[in-house]
């Protein structure tokens, strides 16, 4: 694709002064009409950016930018940029524009030995071909609130208070923070990420109330953060950004009080969990439906060997996998992989592979969402040696599945 990008469009870094430009560019692109307050919030996160631009000639006609995450993988933290603003000038589409802005993040990922990248999708045909699988999937969830949330056991009674905006991101912090062990595939939450992103007086959907906080506990033992629309001729909305709790009882506090709010009759869950608990301690599972699923967090390994060893094991493990990656070639060929005591050795070896695998799929199954032995039913994955995916999975098998509330 490379060659299909004409001479005279150069890539480099994208300054603080074209941050307009840039934005000017991914409205275009994204089709949004924003006010100026909600630009000067992307202007001020897109300054905390990394970004590179494709120009032709004078105009910008390319860009793509990166928060500089570190995101919870299984027993710990790896730096993990998050690719974000990825668009291309309509008058430029499919002449190799984001081939050339992916392989140069690529390359410049794995020269600042970062081990892995992740981005959302806004459509999932596209990123497969840079090596990114789903890596872990969400769920809507919707409670007809008309009726009080019936519940299989009892909530937690102690009160609930509202928080002020201003005191949130320094009192659910370190909450959160704690939290992100349960569950890989999240990024850790600076305090402005709380501020501009999770608790944005405007949000992406400019007809939803500023977000409400409510805290269980002191110490915090739960939160949700929710946002309210009222109904046109009748009962109205509400919008579960972020809910988090660390025991069942205090979950089915806070789902009762969402399902409790006066003036309403919908509880809108839009990404949560597949196995939320929710879903298991609903008394009446007519009451709660899962209305959507789809691939949340695309993940890239950037270094295979780095974001193996990077992670804790569940199961020994030895097995030779033959990785194909064509776009960063050092992941590529047969090592083996040898698993103890909850950690794992990569080293390159001649020895015959027991599974070959594209490095995609190995980024779908890498926080534990996908099963490899599903990828070889779906004929994605070769296995060579009988139970090799078994025993794969049951290596890189996880409590819970992977999650990812953030979008980015
Ligand atoms: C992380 C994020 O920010 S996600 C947001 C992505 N951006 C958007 O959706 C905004 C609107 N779309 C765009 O700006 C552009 O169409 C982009 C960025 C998606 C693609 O940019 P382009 O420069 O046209 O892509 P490029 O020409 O490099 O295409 C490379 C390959 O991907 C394919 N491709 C690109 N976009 C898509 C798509 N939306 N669906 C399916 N295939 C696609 C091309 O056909 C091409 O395939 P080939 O190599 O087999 O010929």
């Amino acid at each position: 694709m490379d060659n299909d990008v004409s001479s005279d469009l150069t890539l480099r870094d994208i300054p603080e002064a074209e941050l307009d430009r840039m934005l000017d560019l991914a409205y275009m692109a994204f089709h949004a009409n924003l006010s100026e307050s909600r630009r000067a919030l992307h202007r001020d996160m897109l300054s905390r950016t990394e970004r590179i631009g494709v120009y032709d000639g004078g105009a910008l006609v390319g860009v793509l930018a990166t928060y500089p995450f570190t995101f919870s993988v299984p027993g710990g933290r790896l730096p993990c940029p998050g690719l974000t603003y990825v668009c291309v000038a309509p008058t430029h589409r499919r002449r190799g524009v984001l081939t050339r802005l992916m392989d140069e993040e690529l390359r410049r990922c794995a020269a600042g030995g970062r081990p892995l990248a992740a981005l959302w999708a806004s459509e999932s045909a596209i990123y497969g071909r840079y090596g990114f699988g789903a890596a872990t999937e969400g769920v809507t969830l919707e409670i007809d609130s008309r009726q009080p949330l019936r519940l299989r056991i009892e909530p937690d009674e102690r009160p609930l208070r509202l928080v002020d905006r201003e005191e949130a991101p320094a009192l659910l912090g370190p909450f959160h923070d704690s939290m992100l062990a349960e569950r890989a595939g999240s990024p850790e939450r600076t305090p402005e990420w709380w501020r501009d992103k999770v608790l944005a007086v405007e949000g992406e959907d400019a007809s939803m109330s500023p977000p409400r906080v409510v805290v269980l506990g002191d110490p915090v033992a739960g939160y949700v953060v929710y946002r309210t629309r009222a109904g046109e001729d009748g009962p109205g909305l509400v919008q579960v950004d972020d809910l988090r709790a660390g025991t069942p009882a205090v979950a089915a506090a806070l789902w009762r009080y969402l399902s409790g709010i006066d003036l309403t009759a919908r509880v809108r869950a839009v990404n949560r969990p597949a196995d939320d608990p929710l879903l298991l301690f609903a008394a009446d599972r007519d009451q709660v439906r899962v209305t959507e699923q789809f691939p949340a967090l695309w993940m890239r390994l950037i270094d295979v060997r780095a974001a193996l060893e990077g992670r804790s094991w569940a199961a020994p493990a030895d097995l030779v996998l033959d990785v194909r990656d064509d776009r960063l070639p050092a992941n590529a060929g047969r090592h083996r992989l040898t698993v103890s005591d909850g950690k794992c050795g990569y080293r390159g070896t001649d020895d015959p592979a027991d599974l070959t695998l594209e490095v995609r799929d190995l980024a779908a199954a890498y926080l534990g969402g996908t099963r490899v032995s599903d990828l070889v039913r779906a004929g994605l994955v070769t296995e060579h040696t009988p139970g090799a995916a078994a025993a794969l999975d049951a290596a890189l098998a996880t409590e819970r599945l992977p999650h990812v509330a953030d979008d980015f």
